[in-house]
């Protein structure tokens, strides 16, 4: 934008035409900047009008789970929360500390292991102070307090566990939890798809477990997914979203199921992203096509931002994964579908991203953001290709836009359809809000609908011809009946979905 100020303050530049090149470079811009207000609009009902709606929508749509007995306008209120507490300081749970704080809510922050805690305080005290150079007010330190005893969760009304992915400890942290916690508090996991249900059942208060995905990183990105869990309370869910609101972000409810919404979306993309290494892409390459349509960060560079080993736990926790599951099993197949090992086995190295200072790129150590290109993966690619017979062929970037974004798309009509997100607007705010998706291009869904319904199924079925072993190219009923119904707008996808439903 400045050179074009600068070329049309020279005397030869045709003014209209330096007018027509600003007007096109700030479009982008305010189409966003609408967008997401927009998006924003939809979502900012209150906490109770949107739970309560999501509750009558998920038993009217989905016909998964009942409405919880009992529910009434009333006994939706969102709770106040005086004091949470946030167990595991991770990568995660330091951000949800940070913005926990920040919004005045005095925080215990609990890590089970000293050298861990310490490491954590140094790292959430320089977010705070970092923030306060930016804001120019006083770090919140005095509303944090640290600890490696779990019984000091006791005074909190509501608590957000951030411990690994990895259901049998949290589970096992649940449990405890309830044993020590208030009888009402609130007991959240913030858990990038494990069962919300299963965790509810390891305590004593299933009504009051719910799910509060933060997106990395967490202090930063302005998505909070709800997951309503299957015997969560109305109440509990509306706490949860009223809280999100108050740390600044955009509460979304979903329902319950592996991935939730956003990253139930996000395995296909991711799936494509590492298919196509194995075709003769590289990182740079499937991430140039992402950051040219507008993304932030592609999908590497996303990835190792929110650490491989979130991905790679899940994986193995589904026994796609890990000693002994290859037995019996084709090259490159699991379950009888293709499947890339190429994430796992940068994982099986200890390259887990910027975390460790390497993943898909390199960096300047432990914690490093600068991404670079990586020699040894570059080697490391070429040697498993050889190792497995694959010919690399050119990919082109069309291509890799495509079957990234069309099969994260394909699968947002599968949750629709299944009654996981109340509605389209819902799952194009958790991606603009939660994964960067370039605002001024609405979300997937309304980006679909942008392009074309009827251009999206005919790609689809382009990839899923050439890529029989990948299911997940295969169209989904929801969009081909979208198309037979004359592809209408977005608003009207509901009634198309109603019309299935009734039929079944
Ligand atoms: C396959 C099945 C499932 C697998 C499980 C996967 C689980 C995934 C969970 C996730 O959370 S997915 C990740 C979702 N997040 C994203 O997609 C992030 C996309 N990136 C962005 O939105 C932006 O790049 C950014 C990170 C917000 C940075 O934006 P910008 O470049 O404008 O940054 P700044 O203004 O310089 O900084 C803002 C703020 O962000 C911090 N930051 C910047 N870069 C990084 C980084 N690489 N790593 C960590 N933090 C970063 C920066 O320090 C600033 O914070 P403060 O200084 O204000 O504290």
């Amino acid at each position: 934008m400045a050179r074009v100020r600068q070329r049309a303050r020279g005397a030869m530049a045709p003014v209209a035409c330096v007018q027509a090149v600003q007007a096109a470079a700030t479009l982008p811009y305010k189409q966003g900047m609408q967008r997401e207000r927009e998006l924003m609009d939809t979502l900012f009902q209150s906490a109770q009008a949107r739970a309560m709606q999501y509750c009558f929508f998920s038993q009217r749509a989905a016909g998964k789970w009942s409405m919880p007995s009992g529910a009434s306008w009333e006994n939706s209120k969102p709770r106040p929360v005086h004091r949470a507490a946030v167990v595991g300081l991770g990568t995660m749970g330091r951000g949800i500390a940070v913005s926990l704080v920040r919004a005045g809510i005095p925080v215990v922050a609990v890590e089970m292991d000293a050298k861990q805690l310490e490491v954590a305080r140094q790292a959430v005290t320089a977010i705070l102070k970092r923030g306060v150079q930016k804001a120019g007010q006083e770090p919140p330190l005095e509303l944090l307090r640290f600890s490696v005893d779990l019984r000091d969760v006791r005074e909190a009304d509501l608590i957000i566990e951030a411990v690994f992915e990895d259901m049998g400890l949290k589970e096992r942290v649940f449990k405890e939890l309830s044993s020590v916690c208030q009888p009402d508090a609130l007991l959240c996991t913030n858990t990038s798809g494990l069962d919300v249900d299963r965790l509810a059942a390891a305590t004593r208060r299933p009504e009051l477990v719910v799910g509060m995905h933060f997106f990395a990183p967490a202090h930063v990105m302005k998505l909070l997914e709800v997951i309503y869990g299957p015997r969560s309370s109305p109440a509990a869910v509306a706490t949860a979203m009223q809280l999100g609101k108050r740390l600044g972000k955009v509460s979304v409810a979903v329902g319950n199921c592996p991935g939730f919404v956003g990253n139930r979306m996000l395995k296909p993309y991711m799936e494509q992203a590492g298919f196509l290494l194995e075709e003769g892409a590289t990182p740079e390459q499937v991430d140039r096509a992402l950051e040219e349509f507008g993304f932030p960060m592609g999908a590497f560079r996303m990835s190792d931002l929110a650490g491989l080993d979130v991905g790679w736990r899940g994986r193995k926790g589904l026994g796609l994964t890990g000693p002994g599951v290859t037995a019996g099993e084709l090259p490159l197949k699991r379950r009888g579908r293709r499947y890339s090992p190429l994430a796992d086995l940068l994982c099986e190295q200890g390259r887990f991203g910027q975390k460790t200072g390497r993943g898909w790129y390199l960096y300047d150590g432990p914690g490093g953001r600068a991404a670079k290109p990586d020699p040894w993966v570059l080697r490391f690619l070429e040697e498993y290709r050889s190792r497995h017979g694959l010919q690399a062929r050119p990919v082109s970037q069309q291509e890799a836009l495509e079957r990234c974004l069309y099969s994260l798309i394909n699968e947002g009509f599968r949750i629709l359809e299944d009654g996981i997100a109340a509605g389209p607007q819902d799952i194009d705010a958790i991606y603009v809000f939660g994964y960067g998706w370039p605002a001024h291009r609405g979300g997937p869904m309304f980006h679909a609908a942008a392009v074309g319904l009827s251009v999206i199924l005919e790609r689809l079925e382009h990839y899923h011809r050439a890529h029989l072993d990948i299911p997940q190219l295969q169209p989904s009923p929801l969009l081909r009946r979208l198309v037979a119904s004359g592809s209408p707008p977005l608003q009207k996808w509901r009634e198309v979905i109603r019309s299935v439903r009734s039929q079944l």
